[in-house]
């Protein structure tokens, strides 16, 4: 399990996180929401190391993560795909899928995990030796994801998979989301807005201004509460 225990998180003086706990079992799919600069990223950052919690433990699988550098959590399976950060645009859609080889324990591992992965997006299999900057953003985020899913990842986690990506391809990066927690993979996808994951995910953590104020199903969270807890007029903690 990924155990993230009361952390709080500050850029300086600037409070980012205050008191956050959540947990995701191997298998589900948790969607973080919450407006902008609740401290949706300042939280993955910290689970994946790029950012030192000031107070609060974060541990996978009952080893404390919350002290390690980014280099050794990505060895031990966690990976953050972060907004707008996607691929090589020069490099083909193998090379980049390549790069993803760095994170397998075992680099002899890698042509079964490529096959596994182009099962998994077929649409990467039809564009292999093609330019990733010949890929539209949708196929592009795809790619991205692909690329962290070959490493065998315990922990995925995806900030605003959707951002300019055309509307009808966000079903299919979520479909790939959905399809990669069902393959035993924690994931952990942040939105800003609510309507497209939701319906994905197993729980869903409302965050505003550093705080989580409101967790449950995708169901508990009709349009018109989300809005609410947004403005921030309600919160059920
Ligand atoms: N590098 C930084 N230096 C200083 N303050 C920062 C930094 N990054 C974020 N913050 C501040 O921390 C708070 C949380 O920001 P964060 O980016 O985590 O929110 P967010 O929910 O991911 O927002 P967005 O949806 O806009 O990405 C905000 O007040 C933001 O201004």
């Amino acid at each position: 399990m990924l155990n993230v225990d009361d952390i709080s998180a500050r850029y300086g003086r600037v409070p980012a996180l205050n008191g956050v706990s959540l947990q995701v079992n191997p298998g589900e799919l948790l969607a973080i929401v919450g407006p902008n600069g609740a401290g949706k990223t300042t939280l993955a950052k910290c689970i994946a190391g790029f950012v030192t919690p000031t107070h609060g433990t974060i541990s996978l699988d009952g080893q404390r993560i919350s002290n390690q550098r980014p280099d050794k959590l990505v060895r031990n399976g966690v990976r953050l795909v972060l907004e707008g950060h996607r691929v090589f645009p020069e490099l083909t859609v193998h090379e980049n899928l390549r790069l993803g080889r760095l994170a397998l324990s075992d680099a002899a591992q890698f042509p079964q995990r490529l096959e596994d992965v182009l099962d998994l997006f077929p649409i990467l299999r039809e564009r292999l030796r093609q330019p990733a900057r010949e890929l539209s953003g949708g196929q592009q985020q795809l790619l991205a994801l692909a690329q962290a899913f070959i490493g065998e990842p315990q922990l995925l986690m995806c900030d605003e998979p959707s951002l300019g990506v055309a509307q009808r391809l966000i079903p299919e990066i979520l479909t790939a989301l959905r399809r990669m927690a069902e393959r035993g993979t924690r994931v952990i996808v942040i939105e800003q807005v609510l309507t497209p994951p939701l319906s994905i995910a197993d729980q869903v953590i409302v965050l505003n201004r550093g705080t989580v104020i409101a967790r449950g199903t995708p169901g508990d969270f009709p349009r018109e509460r989300l809005q609410e807890l947004f403005l921030g007029t309600t919160s059920d903690g």
